[in-house]
């Protein structure tokens, strides 16, 4: 068996959150069609696939932002229906968005804390812990690979991928049992994207069922247990670290397979076609 990136830290226990034949539709659009997933503490699953093959409203769909209109979503084995992303935020599951706000002129420990900041003495001298925001905003950054961090600086100085570490940080410190990370869409260079990956490993090896949006098979390769691969609104592949290697995984997404009939099709049409 090949080994994930820091491999999964939690054996396979019951699923934290499950989607049973799950339709979710704008007007006549099913953005999400019988869609069958299993997600478990412990675990990265990846969820791959083009632009509208629905893994934004997967996204949605966990975070209480979009309701759906037929099947289960289960939560530790019970029927649950989100009505706002606030009450999927209280069940335990935090999303990190792809084009992630943060308060640009805030430092980072303010955007770490958003209005949970620590504080010490009783009513009415209660004041801001000002030393253990920033000692905590430093450390659980530290947690998740992200080293010197300057807490006092404005948010505007972190870069995209220490932007997603923070809410993944943020994230773990409060208590979130799930974990839904949609890739950043700016462009990050690899050491940026790396970090975003530690943070995933970290989330995963502290026992969250973390699911990872991505375009990127080699970096879903390197952290995922699972991929599931959406197509049309329907999970088209399902796949374990056990079925796929990275070379299988960039194939399924780029369309490979459709690729070969194609040109197979072209050939028997055209046998003086360059090989
Ligand atoms: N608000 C909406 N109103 C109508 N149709 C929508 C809406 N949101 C999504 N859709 C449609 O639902 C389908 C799935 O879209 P979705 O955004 O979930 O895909 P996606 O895989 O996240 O795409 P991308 O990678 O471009 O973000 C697409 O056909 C899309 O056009």
């Amino acid at each position: 068996m090949s080994t994930a990136l820091g491999s999964a830290a939690v054996p396979a226990v019951a699923p934290l959150l499950e989607l049973r034949g799950v339709t979710a539709r704008f007007g006549s659009v099913a953005a999400l069609s019988r869609v069958s997933l299993t997600l478990r503490a412990g675990e990265v699953t990846c969820v791959l696939g083009e632009n509208g093959s629905g893994k934004s409203t997967l996204v949605a769909l966990l975070s209480g932002l979009q309701r759906h209109d037929e099947g289960e979503l289960l939560l530790d084995g019970q029927a649950v229906r989100f009505r706002t992303p606030g009450q999927a935020r209280a069940a335990g599951i935090a999303t990190v968005w792809q084009d992630l706000a943060v308060a640009p002129v805030m430092s980072v420990w303010r955007n770490f804390f958003l209005g949970a900041e620590p504080t010490r003495g009783v009513w009415p001298f209660r004041q801001l812990d000002l030393d253990a925001a920033r000692d905590t905003t430093v450390r659980e950054m530290a947690r998740i690979g992200v080293t010197g961090i300057d807490p006092d600086a404005p948010a505007s100085a972190l870069r995209a991928g220490e932007r997603h570490s923070l809410a993944i940080a943020r994230a773990l410190h409060f208590g979130a049992r799930a974990l839904v990370v949609d890739e950043p869409t700016a462009p990050l260079t690899v050491a940026q994207h790396a970090l975003v990956l530690e943070s995933l490993v970290a989330a995963r090896g502290r026992g969250l069922a973390v699911v990872f949006v991505t375009h990127n098979p080699q970096y879903a390769h390197l952290v995922g247990d699972h991929y599931v691969l959406m197509a049309h609104g329907q999970v088209a592949s399902n796949l374990t670290r056990d079925d796929v290697d990275v070379e299988d995984l960039t194939r399924l997404l780029a369309g490979g397979d459709d690729l070969r009939r194609l040109t197979e099709t072209l050939r028997q049409l055209h046998p003086d076609l360059p090989r």
